[in-house]
């Protein structure tokens, strides 16, 4: 369901086309992710000095961030070829032993959704990361034997958006983890600034701006956002983006400043209006917007939770100030602590 969301992280039909259009080539180019960027520069170039394979590098953080585009970087800056591949494409160790054993000397092996591959696979991957080397099992049942068979040292990225859902063994043989945050506006807006030149979109800054703002953190929800805003101008003006018309564009398309969508302020309102704030269970809320209770909790609730708005709490959902004032609604009165009898002079309490 998330896919169809013009606020959704994952990539779309239309996205694959244009990711890659979009993609900076060069670590100096990429933008945000400093900290990131900077640890994985100083082990590219270490490794390029001593000859050698760099560390296998594991890069975690929500869809969109730019895992891929980062993937992508580390092989175009070691000069080495890259394969990719994901994790629900590997069902059989075999599957992995294919690839593997066609690695050549150098390689970059990119495994997006690494936390989604098959338990054996990932068993003969523990090998082949620690010591290039995969073993191979011929025959089956009690007459099976494993043939060690010797690969070349090859650089592994791996992708997921849940670093906590990997085993602990495969984990611990990544050496070196990088953690990708979501963007702050003012890195989102140069992003929609640079792809604006690449789309040939003309775009006035403050437009930038109000893209990059409701762009969720995420740099593919902002280049999606760019590409409907540059449609409502060349459709309704003359193709230059101004804020006025990003503005039109974007609450055309339901994404409020905030970068909520219809969905987000549905389940808001819903606890809001119709359970006071809350607490209400999950499935009481999504049956309330006529939703999947898992819909709601993954494609709504992360970034309401993340935007200070709603609470998961051990009760239920629960509503905060700062909802109440961005759907311009009135919280009931909170019923404060029993108020003090008042009592005429001179006359005692009991
Ligand atoms: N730091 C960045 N600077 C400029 N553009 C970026 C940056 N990060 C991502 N992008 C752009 O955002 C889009 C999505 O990036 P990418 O495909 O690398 O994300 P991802 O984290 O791999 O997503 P997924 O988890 O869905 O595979 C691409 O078009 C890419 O060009």
């Amino acid at each position: 369901m998330s896919e169809d969301r013009l606020v959704g992280g994952e990539q779309s039909v239309e996205d694959r086309a244009i990711d890659a259009a979009l993609r900076p080539k060069k670590l100096d180019d990429f933008i945000g992710q400093h900290r990131v960027r900077e640890q994985l520069s100083l082990v590219l170039h270490s490794a390029l000095r001593r000859g050698r394979a760099p560390d296998h590098v594991l890069l975690s953080g929500g869809p969109g961030l730019g895992k891929t585009t980062l993937a992508m970087i580390i092989a175009a800056e070691l000069g080495a070829p890259l394969r990719i591949t994901s994790g629900p494409a590997i069902e059989r160790a075999g599957d992995l032993a294919a690839i593997l054993s066609t690695l050549s000397e150098g390689e970059v092996l990119f495994l997006d959704e690494i936390h989604r591959m098959a338990r054996p696979a990932e068993e003969m991957l523990y090998l082949a990361m620690e010591d290039f080397r995969v073993d191979v099992v011929v025959g089956k049942g009690p007459g099976a034997t494993a043939i060690p068979l010797d690969i070349a040292p090859f650089t592994l990225v791996g992708a997921t958006t849940r670093a906590g859902m990997l085993p602990g063994p495969l984990r611990d043989r990544f050496g070196f983890v990088g953690h990708m945050d979501f963007y702050d506006p003012a890195e989102l807006e140069v992003i929609v600034g640079r792809s604006a030149g690449l789309l040939g979109v003309r775009i006035a800054d403050d437009a930038a701006a109000e893209v990059a703002f409701r762009s969720r953190g995420t740099p593919r929800i902002a280049n999606r956002l760019l590409r409907r805003v540059r449609d409502y101008a060349e459709v309704r003006a003359d193709g230059l983006v101004t804020r006025d018309l990003a503005h039109a564009a974007l609450d055309l398309y339901e994404v409020d400043a905030q970068g909520l969508d219809r969905l987000d302020r549905a389940v808001l309102r819903a606890l809001l209006t119709k359970f006071g704030g809350g607490p209400v269970g999950l499935s009481t809320l999504a049956v309330s917007v006529g939703e999947e209770p898992e819909t709601v909790e993954v494609v709504a609730e992360p970034f309401l939770v993340r935007q200070g708005l709603l609470a998961r709490t051990p009760r239920g959902r629960v509503a905060t100030p700062a909802a109440w004032a961005h759907l311009g609604l009135t919280p009931p009165a909170v019923p404060g602590p029993a108020a003090p009898a008042l009592f005429d002079v001179g006359e005692e309490a009991d």
